[in-house]
């Protein structure tokens, strides 16, 4: 799957002719019949819709239904408070992170999945400032992505009001020269919501490091559709949720990475009995677990968390290597498809086209996004509207086949013709 050929795709034809139609549905024919993840399709529930919002809530992995009838029935039902070790409820938060942590590139040990992301992000940017302040009282500053999905940004600034830190926004780009010696910690994300950019996390959180301070990074639009490299790019504190890409379903439970070399100072600042060493000695005194566990807050939601877990087995002998190469060659196939059917200047793609810069999604501005939006899915293409101006298109490896992204583009560009 080689680098788009960008000069061709940035020179759109007018006219749509028949031909044209004809060649890009062979094409599209034949990267099908050559696709290895092609089969995966068949592990979910979908319909005649060509689903592109897989970056907004994941498509229901068939093994779901039937998982969680058995957990309300037999387990919850039948076996009741027995669940809770027969059923192997107590230690799903860690045993749920292991299987999601090879596709973040982490080992095992380092993640706990549970609450939401939002509330990942305030334990993590809380616990990394912490442990900053106790090595240099004088890191008294957090720097936040200024492009992030808003809820990042409204808890990076509960979480400096609460530590007394101040709070900076600045750009990725910005922050290898706003970073500092006053940086305790740096909230960054690893695909922008909005436009699809990829950020180059193992640069960026070098540059953090480099800095003394520490790197948080936020993996919603990344986790499942990427190689992260956790591990080896040294990423020290890192939150995702599990709905996206992962397909846990609507609310699953988000994760939580802490590096193995600061569990053991990671002071959490929400320290719920599920994190406490000994949760059932029910002591006044608090003494945080050791492990991945110390992420952990109160009783886990079991059935969203036990869907999760059914959802994640479809990821069984897929290597998220061959995810990226299909996501690209969807996004790249997708840009070809609507430069060729698109009239130049209706659309403008605020998605990078550089692969080592694009995430699994493609961005187009348009004026009329909000009205465009809701044409395309009443003709059965689902993408999402993001405010003011974007059409945003998700592409989700495991369900999406390229004869989709062809009919996807067609379908857009006779929305946007008015047909
Ligand atoms: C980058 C990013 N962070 C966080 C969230 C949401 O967090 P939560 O799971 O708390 O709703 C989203 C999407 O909803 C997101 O895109
Ligand atoms: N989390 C969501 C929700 O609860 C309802 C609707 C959409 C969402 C989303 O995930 C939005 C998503 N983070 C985004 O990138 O737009």
């Amino acid at each position: 799957m080689s680098e788009p050929n960008t000069r061709a795709m940035l020179q759109p034809r007018a006219e749509l002719s028949g031909s044209k139609q004809a060649e890009l549905g062979a094409r599209a024919e034949k990267l099908d019949g050559a696709d290895e993840l092609a089969h995966k399709r068949a592990e979910f529930v979908l319909d005649d819709v060509v689903y592109l919002d897989g970056n907004s809530l994941g498509a229901l992995p068939a093994a779901v239904p039937g998982r969680v009838e058995d957990v309300v029935r037999r387990q919850w039902g039948e076996l009741r408070i027995r669940s809770w070790t027969e059923s192997g409820w107590w230690t799903a938060p860690e045993r749920i992170g292991d299987r999601i942590a090879p596709l973040v590139g982490a080992a095992a040990g380092q993640i706990v999945v549970g609450d939401s992301t939002s509330v990942n992000v305030f334990k993590a940017l809380v616990g990394a400032q912490r442990r900053a302040e106790l090595a240099d009282p004088d890191r008294t500053e957090i720097l936040v992505d200024a492009t992030t999905f808003p809820t990042d940004g409204y808890i990076a600034h509960s979480a400096a009001r609460m530590t007394e830190c101040t709070l900076r926004a600045v750009t990725p780009a910005e922050v290898p020269e706003a970073v500092g010696e006053r940086t305790a910690a740096v909230l960054l994300n690893h695909v922008d919501y909005r436009t699809g950019r990829l950020h180059d996390l193992p640069g960026l959180t070098a540059a953090v490091h480099e800095a003394g301070a520490y790197a948080v990074w936020d993996l919603c639009h990344s986790a499942g559709a990427l190689p992260v490299g956790l591990d080896e790019h040294g990423v020290d504190y890192a939150v995702g949720c599990t709905y996206k890409y992962l397909n846990g379903g609507p609310g699953s439970p988000a994760f939580l990475y802490v590096r193995r070399e600061l569990q053991d100072s990671f002071d959490s600042p929400l320290p719920g009995w599920n994190s406490h060493a000994e949760p059932f000695g029910m002591r006044t005194q608090y003494e945080p677990a050791a492990g991945a566990l110390r992420g952990r807050v109160g009783t886990p939601d079991i059935l969203s968390m036990l869907a999760l877990e059914a959802a994640l087995e479809v990821w069984d002998g897929v290597p998220i290597e061959a995810v990226r190469a299909k996501s690209l060659a969807l996004t790249d196939f997708f840009l070809e498809c609507v430069t060729e059917y698109v009239p130049e200047g209706r659309v403008e793609c605020v998605t990078p086209r550089e692969h080592s810069e694009r995430g699994s999604q493609i961005a187009l501005r348009c004026d009329d996004a909000a009205e465009v939006m809701p044409r395309l899915i009443e003709r059965g293409v689902v993408g999402d509207f993001r405010h003011p101006d974007v059409l945003r298109f998700g592409f989700t490896p495991l369900y999406v086949g390229f004869a989709d992204v062809e009919r996807a583009a067609r379908v857009l560009a006779e929305v946007l013709a008015g047909e």
